[in-house]
């Protein structure tokens, strides 16, 4: 089985608004909503997970029903981390699943994630036994000294550079194994898998990404968001 786990249990407080950015609508719909809808429509994905905020339970559930997400089949509570709140999605999930089933970890603010990435997560994962969506660096990147923000002390060839967002798809078994290894060594603040696993000494194999799988940190962002859905049906570009 293939499952998708969601984290929507952040505040968003780069948003700065009275609810959490995932649950802010654009055009009548809920962030999250779009999210739950790419993977929804995957035929890959079997069943979703969600791990929310504390208080927004019942609402995601009202919302599911309303979207017709028929996967969704677990809503918990996520932590005061995202790898808390993922781990938290794990140990539900370990307490279901088999260890050999595929776990594909997804931010829930990632709303623009195509059907085209997720399919090539399932496929470079089949190929590596594990996949982390990245894009290359289009830009020249500097790193600057403590203290000295508008200075550079040396540039990074970005060749060997790439950009991480989600998905993230492992074994259930090794993710869970992964999260449990890093809380006894302490790491508790480690949201991407990549992260996790180059702390644990493992290798990351990259997916295919997109600039428009953006992840909404802020409002422009969500401006961002607004414009590239507009924008969704320009058939003139290749
Ligand atoms: N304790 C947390 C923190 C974050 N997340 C999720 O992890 C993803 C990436 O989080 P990010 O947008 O970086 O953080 P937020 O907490 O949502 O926002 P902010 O950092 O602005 O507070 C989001 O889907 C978010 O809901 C989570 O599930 N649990
Ligand atoms: C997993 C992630 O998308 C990076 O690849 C996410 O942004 C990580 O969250 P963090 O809390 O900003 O580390």
């Amino acid at each position: 089985m293939n499952i998708a786990l969601l984290t929507a249990s952040g505040t968003g407080t780069r948003t700065n608004q009275d609810i959490p950015k995932q649950f802010i609508h654009v055009d009548n719909k809920p962030i999250l909503i779009y999210t739950l809808e790419a993977f929804q429509k995957h035929p890959n994905i079997d069943e979703i997970c969600v791990v929310v905020l504390n208080g927004w339970e019942k609402i995601l559930w009202a919302y599911a029903k309303q979207f017709g997400i028929t996967k969704l089949k677990y809503v918990i509570n996520g932590g005061s981390t995202g790898q808390e709140s993922i781990y938290n999605g794990l140990i539900e999930l370990k307490a279901s699943l088999s260890e050999d089933d595929v776990i594909i970890i997804h931010d829930g603010n990632r709303p623009l994630v195509s059907q085209e990435i997720i399919t090539d997560s399932f496929v470079k994962y089949q190929q590596f036994g594990s996949a982390v969506a990245a894009i290359p660096c289009t830009e020249v990147v500097f790193v600057i000294d403590v203290g000295k923000t508008n200075e550079s002390m040396k540039s990074i060839n970005r060749d060997y550079l790439r950009r991480t967002q989600t998905p993230h798809t492992y074994k259930l078994g090794e993710i869970y194994a992964a999260h449990e290894e890093a809380n006894k060594l302490g790491i508790i603040n480690m949201a991407a898998s990549c992260s996790l696993m180059e702390a644990l000494g493992k290798p990351t194999f990259f997916s295919l990404g997109s600039e428009k799988n953006l992840k909404i940190s802020t409002v422009e962002d969500i401006q961002i968001f607004r414009a590239l859905l507009y924008s969704k049906n320009d058939d003139w570009i290749k």
